[in-house]
């Protein structure tokens, strides 16, 4: 797929508002601090889901653009917020010029042909007892594409073009395999000749050898009608295969972005550098800095404060007391704190609070048992000590939240205090990091060969 480039720009340290997306020379969409949050809990008084939390990025003409990150970073949620699928919190979404996110309901439904999505099964959502032909003919029909006869000749040649046959038309999903279903949703996606499509794991479902088959037809199809893609993934290879650029997410979060080679060869972000990292290597000796991550990505109703990696970030920035730590020791705190944090979020869950006035007990483990398991076999100096033990000893008289902010006191540091700005760490490339800052030091430089912390 095709290659563009992006200009500089630079942001200043430390200044939460500086937004320094490297901007697009020829950008087709602009996306600018984006929000969507689902508030399914509010009722309850629980607290909404931060699926999307402040993205801002570019998308130029004819690129494609990837979006990478874990399970239930975001990613779909900011492809449908894109295309105004869901209802966005806050923030702009800007298409060829128009702020589609003020468009009404009609000029919304007219935009809608310019801006299109293929999903993961892309025949999941829609109604077993219409042929593929129907399928693909429906867009046209709702937006009054023509006349009938028109609209039939436009699905063969859809069906031609995708590479299917027109006695397909009058088949039904189920009797196709799931690459020819995924060549239906990208029919179905083309009709209207849409500038755009927001591609959802296109491939993650197919077999690897059609899996190649459907992005070679993509590319195709973008190099014939000037298409501009957006393309989700989970699958680091495909997207290094296919895309111009990616963005990194985490937590609802843009950690990076850059062009693809760039990114990949040298990645600037902590998360970034994790995720590449656990890919595997075709030679199991190559694979010394192996970075590998401690526990799960935290709850979206609850993220964390200041940097939203900061809970498991490798590369976090210590206070001077307790940069000679070893990694045993520093992990050991770091757990304990993860697990009071959970505790602690956890009387405030609505199942909680309800157990809680039921009078039904705690699913945790008493804390000394924890406090056991994790610091038995390791010592500290005797500050550090003295903190550990009047956190556990407040955890086990049920003051956790006293044992929280205690241990954050102690321990925490800019990356907890802070949201990193997005800045630019070369003309093309941004991250979110408070390690790009100049007090401090690179997060590439902070590694040993094997992965181990070396303050300066
Ligand atoms: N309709 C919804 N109501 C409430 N929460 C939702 C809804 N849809 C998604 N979420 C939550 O929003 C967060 C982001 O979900 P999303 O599907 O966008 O992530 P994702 O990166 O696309 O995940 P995956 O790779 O597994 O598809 C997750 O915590 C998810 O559970």
């Amino acid at each position: 797929m095709s290659k563009n480039t992006a200009n500089s720009t630079t942001g200043a340290d430390g200044d939460e508002t500086a937004n320094a997306t490297p901007s697009h020379a020829n950008p087709l969409v602009t996306v600018d601090e984006l929000r969507t949050y689902y508030e399914s809990e509010k009722l309850l008084g629980g607290k909404p889901v931060k699926a999307v939390d402040g993205v801002s990025f570019e998308i130029g003409r004819g690129e494609t653009f990837g979006i990478v990150g874990e399970s239930g970073c975001g990613k779909t949620t900011l492809g449908r917020s894109i295309l105004r699928l869901e209802d966005i919190e806050d923030g702009t979404v800007t298409f060829d010029g128009t702020d589609v996110t003020s468009l009404g309901r009609r000029e919304l439904k007219e935009w809608r042909r310019d801006a299109q999505m293929v999903y993961q099964n892309p025949t999941s959502s829609i109604n077993d007892r219409m042929t593929v032909g129907e399928i693909i003919r429906e867009p046209l029909e709702v937006h009054n594409w023509k006349t009938a006869s028109q609209r039939r000749d436009r699905v063969w040649e859809l069906l031609d073009r995708v590479g299917l046959r027109s006695e397909h038309y009058h088949r039904y999903p189920h009797q196709f395999s799931g690459g020819q279903r995924q060549r239906v949703g990208i029919a179905r996606a083309l009709a209207l000749e849409p500038e755009f499509i927001v591609l959802d794991e296109p491939v993650s479902a197919l077999d690897v050898s059609v899996q190649a088959k459907i992005l070679n037809l993509l590319s195709e199809l973008q190099e014939e009608f000037g298409l501009t893609y957006m393309l989700i993934a989970h699958d680091l290879s495909v997207v290094r295969h296919i895309c111009d650029r990616v963005g990194v997410m985490y937590l609802g979060t843009l950690m990076e972005v850059g062009p693809t080679e760039q990114l990949f060869e040298s990645p600037s972000n902590p998360y970034t550098r994790s995720l590449l990292s656990a890919i595997p290597q075709p030679d199991p000796s190559v694979g010394a800095d192996r970075i590998t991550l401690r526990g799960t990505p935290p709850n979206p109703r609850d993220p964390p404060t200041g940097c939203v990696f900061s809970t498991r970030c490798p590369f976090k920035i210590r206070q001077p007391e307790h940069e000679q730590l070893t990694d045993d020791q520093w992990a050991g705190i770091e757990e304990f704190r993860r697990v009071i944090r959970e505790r602690d979020q956890a009387r405030t869950t609505v199942v909680q609070r309800a157990k809680g006035q039921l009078g039904l007990g705690s699913r945790f483990t008493p804390i000394r048992e924890v406090t056991n398991e994790l610091f038995g076999s390791l010592s500290y100096p005797d500050a550090i000590k003295e903190t550990l033990d009047r956190a556990t000893e407040l955890v086990a008289g049920g003051n956790v939240t006293e044992a929280r902010d205690l241990l954050d006191e102690e321990f925490s540091t800019v990356c907890e205090h802070d949201t990193p700005c997005q800045q630019g760490v070369t003309d093309e490339q941004s991250s979110r990091c408070h390690r790009h800052s100049q007090e401090y030091q690179e997060p590439g430089e902070y590694l040993s060969d094997s992965g181990e912390y070396l303050p300066e």
